[in-house]
């Protein structure tokens, strides 16, 4: 038995559940990996050195033994997360701590302690195996899946999954991720796949925007509202692309940080109208590597009030981290929110403490999406509500090259992956709802 096989009984259309339960797995399935004894291959190089095409494997490895509550999917395909990224550069830590701390826990978690990491925090694809305890899933169940991994045995995360001791995101912080032919998660991330959309097109938006609708849109996050403000970095990436489909599609004004006028045009596809190139601004937020301008936070300040008719940002879609994080602080308005997910740029931030304290703003610090908050979320996929943001598709064996991409910020929204589809275009069952959005699916495409 070969994944050909399970691609065959995917392909079918009258494959039943039961022939997927019948379906032999393989021995082993293709995966993309970075491997323990190469975490020092990048030693003294600058971040924007460390390649990704060097630290990334596709290697053959065993299906891993199924446990309680968990489910074995065939993954069609994939996308490229920035925490992908920062494994295959080993940034700001190796991952295979993550997966040492996990295999401690207890005796099933010990799987995921490995030599090798397989990546990857999004997938599209077919319910292979369920595992004892599982009940809303079958074989044959065409699914999308969320990243978050919780235990759920303290009551921390009772209220708010986000908040489990034992919070990992899966294909990062655990073994056995969606850039592969086969995934392990449990089954509680498991989700309807839309209907009107691809593989590649359903396993695009997930870990983003999910991260995206908890960080603006949920009272975890800045709690956005009709007509606020929103200032977006990075807002035709992958974060920002959903946060400012969030601003629109909620009645607010989405101010667009982008950095070229190819961006700004997405933007501007998007449904936004107030756009900050800050390459043509050339907005320089730090004078040297320690000392910042605050005329630059000022100057950046005037050009939000210029495009808003004088009004200053209710929220800060924050990621980028230490490079704009003062600028964010200064240019919010009194009483506003910044809300930060990252640091792309740097961890260690600096900002007027004055400008937060007297005008009474607060900073949100936020993380993924409880699993309420990534069901919401994928929900306003499947209704045609928000649109996957997929520029550009790559095979598995060109995830190096897709990774490396998205390092370099040379790529649009989301950049896919492919893994057992063989092209594009495959797995769309809503024919009539997809003709319905075609154009705003296809925005980013070949971009
Ligand atoms: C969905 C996608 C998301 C993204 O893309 S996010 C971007 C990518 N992610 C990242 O860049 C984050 C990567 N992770 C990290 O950098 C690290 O992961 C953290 C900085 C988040 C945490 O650091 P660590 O060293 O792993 O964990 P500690 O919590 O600092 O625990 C180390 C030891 O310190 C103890 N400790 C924790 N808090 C306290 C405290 N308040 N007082 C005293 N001790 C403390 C702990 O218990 C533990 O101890 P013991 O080693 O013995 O187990
Ligand atoms: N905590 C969480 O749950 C999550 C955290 N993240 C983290 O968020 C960060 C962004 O992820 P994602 O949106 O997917 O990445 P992308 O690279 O797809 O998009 C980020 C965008 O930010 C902009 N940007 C990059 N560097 C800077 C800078 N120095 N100053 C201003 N803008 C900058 C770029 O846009 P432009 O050049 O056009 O300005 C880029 O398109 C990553 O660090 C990632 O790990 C992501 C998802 C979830």
């Amino acid at each position: 038995m070969t994944v050909k096989d399970i691609l065959d009984a995917i392909q079918s259309k009258d494959a039943t559940s039961a022939d997927f339960a019948a379906l032999p797995l393989p021995e082993s399935y293709r995966a993309i990996t970075v491997h323990k004894d190469e975490t020092e291959m990048f030693a003294g190089l600058e971040t924007r050195d460390k390649d990704p095409r060097k630290s990334i494997h596709l290697d053959d490895v065993p299906v891993p033994e199924l446990g309680p509550g968990e489910a074995l999917v065939a993954v069609m395909a994939s996308s490229v997360n920035y925490n992908s990224v920062w494994t295959s550069i080993f940034e700001p830590l190796s991952t295979f701590g993550f997966l040492e701390r996990y295999g401690r826990t207890n005796e099933l978690a010990k799987r995921h302690d490995l030599p090798y990491h397989i990546i990857g925090s999004d997938l599209a694809g077919v319910v292979l195996r369920t595992g004892p305890g599982v009940n809303a899933w079958k074989p044959g169940d065409e699914v999308v899946a969320h990243c978050l991994s919780v235990e759920l045995e303290s009551s921390d995360g009772h209220n708010d999954t986000m908040l489990d001791p034992e919070q990992r995101i899966w294909g990062f912080e655990t073994n056995f991720g969606g850039l592969a032919e086969i995934a392990l998660v449990k089954s509680n991330q498991l989700m309807p796949k839309p209907a009107h959309l691809s593989w590649e097109e359903a396993a695009a938006p997930g870990l983003v925007n999910s991260t995206a609708y908890r960080q603006l849109v949920s009272r975890n996050g800045a709690q956005m509202k009709q007509g606020d403000n929103v200032l977006i970095w990075g807002a035709s990436g992958g974060l920002g692309s959903y946060a400012t489909q969030f601003a629109l599609a909620g009645g607010a004004t989405p101010i667009c940080v982008v950095s070229s006028e190819q961006k700004a045009e997405i933007c501007r596809k998007m449904g936004a109208e107030l756009i900050i190139d800050r390459s043509a601004e050339d907005y320089r937020f730090w004078k040297d590597e320690h000392t910042q301008d605050p005329k630059e936070w000022k100057r950046f300040g005037k050009r939000i009030r210029e495009l808003t008719g004088g009004e200053d940002v209710d929220i800060v879609f924050e990621h980028p981290g230490r490079e704009t994080f003062g600028a964010s602080v200064y240019v919010t308005r009194k009483g506003g929110t910044i809300v930060t997910c990252a640091s792309t740029s740097g961890y260690q931030h600096e900002y007027d403490n004055r400008y937060l304290w007297m005008s009474l703003k607060r900073i949100i610090g936020s993380h993924f999406a409880n699993y309420r908050e990534a069901w919401e979320a994928n929900r306003l996929i499947a209704k045609g509500k928000i649109h996957p943001t997929l520029s550009k598709v790559y095979s598995l064996e060109e995830t190096g090259q897709a990774a490396y991409d998205v390092h370099r910020n040379l790529h649009q929204g989301k950049v896919g992956v492919l893994c057992l589809a063989p092209e594009e275009g495959l797995g769309v069952r809503d024919e009539a709802m997809r003709a319905r959005h075609i154009d705003a699916i296809n925005r980013f495409r070949n971009s």
